[in-house]
């Protein structure tokens, strides 16, 4: 399978380059990042700090998607919108873990899934968190009364709050109660804020160093708390998860899809 990595030049881009290396089953076909970005004209291989691999790092998204049979897409929300017309139009699979989307973005992108794109898109790529969504689902929905709060951690660098993989945590705890969590969500408190509003789901947004991320379902109930957490030591566990996700939709029909699909966890 060959593979395109888009935002080749960014921190997951490094990642990706070295993960799809490594897979058995797929090549690196191209390596595109934004034009005038440090990146472009460099061996994917050598920025990734691997052997040089012969693929350059190029600002010229059409001629690297000519031949290719998958993107991996971890850029900012305008360019995964716009590359997803690109890879709808071509019936490509597309593996987007950019974050920060608005609601409007999402719907753009899943309707590139109904145009012929096999699209899977998730907050997080790693085993870890789609395993620890299905476990917030549960507890969830067998403590009902128990507030939730869920605090994530990343590094200096992150522009986008929450993070995503705090909001994917988000809608399970909501689906668990079968509520929505655009109905529910307190992302920010500052102030007097008055009590607690009772079956709110609060998040907390916490950023410095190299955390390369980490985050804590908090179920908080009369005298007792039950914490469900996950900590993300390499961005290699997203990478891996994002090849896994791309050799996967290749045989699926058009459509948006999500990691527990990939993953066979049905719920
Ligand atoms: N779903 C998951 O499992 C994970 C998701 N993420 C998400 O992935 C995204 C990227 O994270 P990270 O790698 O840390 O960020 P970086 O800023 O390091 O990388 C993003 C890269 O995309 C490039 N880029 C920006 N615009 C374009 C464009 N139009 N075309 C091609 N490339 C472009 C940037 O270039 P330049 O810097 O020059 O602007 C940069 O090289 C974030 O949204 C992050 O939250 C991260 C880790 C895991
Ligand atoms: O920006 C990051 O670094 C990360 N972003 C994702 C998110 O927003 O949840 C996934 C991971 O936690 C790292």
């Amino acid at each position: 399978m060959k593979i395109v990595i888009v935002g080749a030049g960014g921190r997951m881009g490094a990642a990706n380059i070295r993960a799809v290396t490594d897979l058995d089953g797929v090549v690196l076909h191209g390596a595109v990042d934004r034009a005038g970005t440090d990146a472009i004209g460099k061996d994917a291989g050598s920025f990734a700090g691997i052997d040089p691999l012969g693929v350059f790092i190029s600002d010229n998204i059409e001629a690297a998607l000519e031949g290719a049979d998958a993107v991996i897409d971890f850029t900012i929300p305008a360019a995964s919108v716009a590359l997803a017309a690109q890879t709808g139009a071509r019936g490509l699979v597309h593996i987007i873990g950019t974050t920060g989307c608005s609601p409007e973005q999402d719907a753009t992108i899943a309707g590139a899934g109904k145009a012929g794109g096999r699209i899977v898109k998730s907050g997080n790529f790693s085993m870890g968190v789609t395993l620890l969504a299905n476990l917030v689902r549960k507890a969830s929905a067998a403590l009902l009364t128990y507030d939730i709060e869920i605090l994530e951690m990343h590094h200096n660098k992150k522009v986008d709050a929450p993070s995503g993989t705090a909001l994917l945590l988000g809608e399970a705890a909501a689906e668990g109660r079968d509520i929505k969590l655009g109905d529910h969500a307190v992302r920010v408190r500052d102030g007097h804020t008055g009590a607690r509003e009772p079956g709110s789901i609060g998040f907390a947004t916490l950023r410095g160093g190299t955390v390369v991320g980490e985050h804590s379902v908090i179920f908080a109930g009369p005298s007792e708390r039950l914490e469900l957490a996950h900590r993300a030591e390499d961005r290699a566990i997203f990478a891996n998860g994002a090849a896994r996700a791309a050799l996967w939709a290749r045989d699926q029909k058009p459509g948006l899809y999500g990691m527990d699909d990939v993953l066979g966890l049905t719920h």
